[in-house]
């Protein structure tokens, strides 16, 4: 999964550098990893630090390691099939003068909200919703200040939120999926199997 990331980074054209954030006892078996892949070769250079206890201290750590940023992706490698076309269209809406951008899908089933007995206290207009992928773009700055304001959040964008920046979105690819479960895993092996596979869906729509 770190190898496809990786190489899906590479392949976008638009990044200079990539900083790894892996747990620590992994770090060596990482950059094996790396080096042994068909891009290894790349100009790019992929430097491995290590990460932290959640994703925060990870991406933390990332961005003290890349002090010279202007602008940051941060991307999931549990996200390893994500299109190089969608990793390009967060950069352009970066160039265009967005502050920060992620990618985004509409969500195919209805939302509930429901309290902690597990009885529905609301159902959001399904419109109104994406399901938030990465990479999640960013003006370096802005996610630094996002930062220092060290509060817990599931994505980078919610920090920037809560600085008061808007926080744009771009359609976001099918193929973004997060490999979180078995069945994730099953899809991602078969997806990466099948030589017919198109470079992106084609079916990215925020609606
Ligand atoms: N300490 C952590 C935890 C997660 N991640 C990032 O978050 C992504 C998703 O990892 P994880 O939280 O384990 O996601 P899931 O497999 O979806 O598991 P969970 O249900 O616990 O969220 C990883 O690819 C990695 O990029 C990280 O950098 N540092
Ligand atoms: C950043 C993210 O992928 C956006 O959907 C998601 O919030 C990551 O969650 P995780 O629990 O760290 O996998």
């Amino acid at each position: 999964m770190l190898v496809h990331a990786v190489d899906g980074l590479i392949a976008s054209g638009v990044v200079d550098r990539i900083v790894i954030m892996a747990p620590i006892e992994m770090i060596d078996a990482a950059r094996e990893l790396l080096a042994a892949r068909a891009h290894a070769a790349s100009s790019i250079p992929v430097d491995v630090v290590a990460g932290g206890v959640e994703r925060t201290d990870s991406v933390r750590a990332g961005l003290a390691a890349a002090p010279e940023a202007t602008h940051v992706l941060v991307h999931d490698a549990a996200r390893a099939l994500t299109p190089p076309s969608l990793i390009a269209r967060v950069v352009d809406a970066l160039d265009a003068g967005h502050r920060a951008v992620v990618p985004g899908i509409p969500v195919a089933d209805t939302i509930k909200a429901v309290d902690a007995a597990g009885d529905v206290t609301g159902t959001p207009d399904r419109s109104g919703l994406r399901a938030i992928q990465t990479p999640q773009g960013f003006d370096a700055a802005l996610l630094r200040e996002a930062y220092a304001l060290d509060l817990p959040a599931t994505d980078d964008a919610g920090l920037v939120e809560a600085t008061g920046a808007t926080v744009s979105v771009v359609p976001g690819d099918p193929l973004a999926f997060k490999i979180t479960g078995p069945l994730d895993l099953k899809l991602a092996n078969a997806l990466v199997a099948d030589a017919t596979l198109p470079a992106t869906t084609g079916a990215a729509v925020t609606g």
